[in-house]
């Protein structure tokens, strides 16, 4: 199945389809809204997961959450200054929630990475990045081989933020403030499946208040 002339930053049918059957799926959910990008296939729904959910999710981020780290492995410095962690995939709650997130997507369940917590308190930011794997890294061999490049993200607020935190997409020119319960769902590639930069985005700094997020990233293969 893995192409080894697949450099992940290419047009490629199989990410395409991924991009098209996600499309499909979400467009016709009235419960979910499109964000008005051009350049990019983003969706909002609110209330995906409910109060007292959001907040046991925020108790487990906490008793995980470590220094976040990049995925080259480089010095986080002043670009992650968040702290994240790995949720328990066999918890009930991080299983329920996954399961919701791949029948909303009709993503295979064995695609998703484990979905990672992340809180950010006043000051703390994630600057501007994309999701997807840049085929020059040097880990990007070791991605192709554990499920290749990333397709889809899937990311719940789980905290009303009261000033910054925002979800900015610079290249669209827009951003989305954090809504406690909501899901945004963004493809980060385009539509012939080859990485969209459009896609970039950033956790503003927070203001005030603490952000908690969680993020599922997809890849176009099984991951592992
Ligand atoms: O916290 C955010 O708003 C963005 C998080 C993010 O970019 C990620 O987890 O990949
Ligand atoms: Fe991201």
């Amino acid at each position: 199945m893995t192409d080894p002339t697949d450099d992940g930053g290419t047009a490629s049918p199989t990410r395409a389809a991924f991009g098209e059957s996600v499309r499909r799926k979400l467009d016709r959910n009235p419960m979910v809204s499109r964000i008005d990008a051009p350049a990019l296939e983003i969706y909002g729904r609110q209330n995906f997961m409910s109060v007292e959910e959001c907040a046991e999710m925020r108790a487990m981020i906490d008793a995980s959450a470590r220094p976040s780290t990049l995925f080259s492995g480089s010095a986080n410095a002043d670009y992650r200054t968040s702290h994240s962690g790995n949720l328990s995939p066999s918890h009930p709650l991080v299983e329920a929630v996954t399961g919701r997130i791949c029948a909303l997507t009709g993503l295979p369940a064995d695609h998703g990475e484990t979905l990672q917590g992340q809180r950010y308190t006043a000051g703390q930011e994630y600057r501007a990045h994309c999701d997807y794997f840049p085929p020059e890294a040097d880990y990007w061999q070791a991605m192709r081989k554990s499920g290749g490049q990333r397709t889809w993200t899937a990311m719940i607020y789980l905290s009303p933020v009261e000033a910054g935190g925002e979800t900015h997409f610079p290249l669209c020119e827009f951003m989305v403030p954090p809504v406690e319960g909501m899901i945004l769902i963004w493809n980060n590639l385009d539509r012939d499946g080859a990485p969209n930069r459009a896609s970039l985005h950033a956790a503003r700094p927070v203001e005030r208040g603490t952000k908690y997020v969680v993020t599922k990233w997809f890849r176009e293969r099984p991951w592992g």
